[in-house]
């Protein structure tokens, strides 16, 4: 990675920030809507992540520089999970150096494989740490992470009875998800209402592609567009010229926003972008996210009357049909639900997040 410029000469030098963490789309891709908004305010941001996260890739293309260790889940037989907890401890030791070499005035934790050994790191150096829980439920190394941070920072109520003394800020949303309307997205799309997307996260829900591609894989009277996510992409076809399969999608904003009705997991991100725009769901939440958060994170929305819920062991190719095409014809059904929906969207928390790392650094300079 080359050097990243420093203004050292400067008597008011741009504060400078790093994030760590990443693995999957939900902890990479909040991380990055922060570090749009820090950048927005001036600040210098680098990330610290792993070389098999997602972020190896979303992080360059942002333009922002990337650290890449190389970290595994501390899952697995007993030799990968040495192998995990090497690699965990020579990556303290590779991120107090990047700490000393960027200097930042916060790090900020944001979950993933890199985020706690940054953490340690810097609350070693002294260094004030924040931390983003994106999920109802945190996991395990979230709440031990917890206990060293200066901040934690929640995306759900919920979580604040794991996380004593946390603040609620929401869920970092990418800003393209607000305001974008219905007919040029799909203008832009050249979509023909109405349609219904179904994605499964980040990384894509192998249940659900299965039965979306055995339901809509006929003739439909409406569209239908399947992100699949990489990992079952190719074992994905269909016969009907209103059903697409895409891999993935950078500007999944415009495909929500041309949607008549969603069908997704329940990764805090996907449920917040759905709100971001404001459209009726369907939520079926993976039956085996850590301490069942993808149901908690549903529930959210569910409880509030501002989605439907479908459990995963009610979904086949018949049920989510039916599922779907009985909310398509309840067009007073869909309106409440996107009403509901848009309503808890938290546009702000990107901004509230930078703003918040922004006054730790400045407190610690001073
Ligand atoms: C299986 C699993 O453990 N998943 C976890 C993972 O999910 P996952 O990575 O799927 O996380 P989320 O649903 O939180 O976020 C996915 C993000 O990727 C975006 N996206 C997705 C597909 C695409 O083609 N383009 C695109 O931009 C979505 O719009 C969303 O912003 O992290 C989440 C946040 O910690 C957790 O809640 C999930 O439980």
């Amino acid at each position: 990675m080359n050097e990243p410029e420093r203004s050292n000469q400067s008597p008011n030098p741009a504060p400078r920030i790093l994030i760590a963490g990443g693995g999957t789309g939900g902890h990479a891709i909040p991380a990055l809507c922060v570090a749009s908004s820090l950048r927005s305010m001036n600040a210098n941001v680098e990330f610290v992540g792993s070389v098999s996260g997602i972020e190896s890739t979303l992080v360059p293309k942002a333009d922002f520089p990337l650290h890449a260790l190389p970290l595994t889940g501390l899952a697995g037989n007993p030799i990968a999970r040495a192998r995990a907890a090497t690699l965990f401890l020579k990556a303290i030791r590779s991120c107090k150096r990047i700490i000393q070499r960027f200097g930042p005035g916060a790090v900020l934790g944001v979950g993933g494989y890199a985020s706690a050994p940054a953490v340690v790191a810097a609350r070693t150096l002294g260094v004030p740490t924040l931390l983003h829980e994106q999920n109802s439920v945190p996991g395990r190394v979230n709440r031990l992470a917890g206990r060293l941070t200066r901040e934690t920072l929640v995306t759900f109520p919920a979580a604040l009875e794991h996380l004593p003394g946390a603040v609620r800020v929401g869920m970092p949303t990418r800003p393209e998800f607000f305001g974008v309307s219905r007919e040029k997205a799909l203008e832009d799309l050249g979509l023909e209402p109405p349609v219904v997307v179904v994605f499964g996260g980040s990384g894509g829900a192998l249940k659900l592609n299965l039965a979306a591609a055995g339901a809509f894989a006929g003739t439909t009277p409406y569209t239908v567009v399947q992100v699949s996510g990489r990992r079952d992409f190719a074992r994905l076809s269909t016969q009907n010229p209103r059903h697409r399969i895409l891999e993935y999608v950078d500007d999944i904003w415009r495909y929500l926003a041309a949607a008549d009705l969603v069908v997704s997991r329940a990764g805090a991100g996907s449920l917040f972008d759905i709100a971001a725009v404001g459209r009726a769901a369907i939520l079926v939440p993976f039956p085996f996210a850590t301490g069942g958060h993808q149901l908690h994170n549903a529930r959210y929305f569910t409880e509030r009357g501002a989605a439907e819920l479908m459990m995963d062991d009610e979904v086949t190719v018949e049920s989510l049909r039916r599922r779907v095409e009985r909310l398509l014809d309840d067009d007073e059904g869909r309106e409440e639900l996107e009403g509901r929906m848009a309503a808890l969207a938290t546009p702000d928390a990107s901004d509230g997040v930078a703003r918040r790392l922004l006054a730790v650094a400045g407190e610690e300079k001073n």
